[in-house]
């Protein structure tokens, strides 16, 4: 393979069709306002400032009233397609709807919507190491805190080890082909995946964890929301 085919077109496809049911509020978290701009904005902006991203595709609900309709940020395509019940199938729909220039083996990357605040140098790192690994990679945080398993009445049910965990975050690198195939493998199976790299390691594939920083926040509650305001401000 030539270095120029590994290092080709790469787009992202931004899952953007989630209806905010924890976040609550009048519109879909997505479009909630940070620093004047929505979420989904700030994701987009963060992607395609990137001088190795070619474009993205957003996933949208089939009822989305409130995408703004651009067709390009930082003077590259912005393209829209509509998503499905679940994350994965939404997903799944991005990666059906890039161009023909994509091609099958090509890296893409997957990255929230509500996650607006992805910092360069995270995006670089990824990028750098995600695309010299045979499968692909995701930014992940190390586990720092001990975890408690919750029982039923509130009480603690005990202690898990965190040694070697860590939390999945976004953008998860991909090539094209082997991402759609693996995704469409866990629903054949009935498995709902809850992120990429789950698909992956269900194919026997071992993506590599990036470190990613602690401030690329899902914004999943109000109170994430004023975390992250915090933390910008
Ligand atoms: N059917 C879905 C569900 C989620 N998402 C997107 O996946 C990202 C992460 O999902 P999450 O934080 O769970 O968003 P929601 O599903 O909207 O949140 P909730 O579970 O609270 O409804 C979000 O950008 C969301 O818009 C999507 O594109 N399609
Ligand atoms: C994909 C993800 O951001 C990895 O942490 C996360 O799983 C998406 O949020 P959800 O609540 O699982 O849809």
């Amino acid at each position: 393979m030539n270095p120029d085919h590994v290092w080709g077109r790469l787009w992202a496809v931004v899952p953007a069709a989630g209806i905010g049911r924890r976040f609550g509020g009048d519109v879909a978290k997505q479009y909630t306002e940070l620093d004047g701009q929505p979420l989904v904005a700030h994701a987009l902006q963060a992607l395609l400032a990137h001088p190795s991203v070619d474009g993205a595709v957003v996933v949208l609900a089939a009822d989305d009233a409130s995408w703004p309709g651009w067709t390009e940020i930082s003077g590259k395509p912005v393209a829209t397609c509509i998503g499905g019940a679940s994350r994965a199938e939404s997903v799944l729909a991005g990666l059906a709807a890039l161009p023909e220039s994509v091609r099958a083996d090509d890296f893409v990357l997957v990255h929230d919507a509500a996650r607006p605040n992805l910092q360069q140098d995270d995006l670089d790192a990824l990028l750098e190491r995600g695309r010299a690994d045979p499968v692909g990679a995701i930014l992940a945080a190390p586990v720092r805190d001990t975890l408690k398993r919750a029982g039923d009445d509130g009480g603690i049910d005990g202690t898990e080890p965190r040694e070697r965990l860590w939390r999945a975050l976004t953008p998860q690198l991909f090539r094209r082909l082997q991402l759609s195939r693996a995704l469409e493998a866990a629903f054949a199976d009935g498995i709902e995946v809850t992120d990429e790299s789950m698909a992956m390691e269900r194919q026997g594939l071992r993506p590599l964890l990036v470190e990613g920083r602690e401030d690329n926040l899902k914004v999943t509650t109000p109170a994430d929301l004023a975390l992250l305001r915090a933390l910008r401000a």
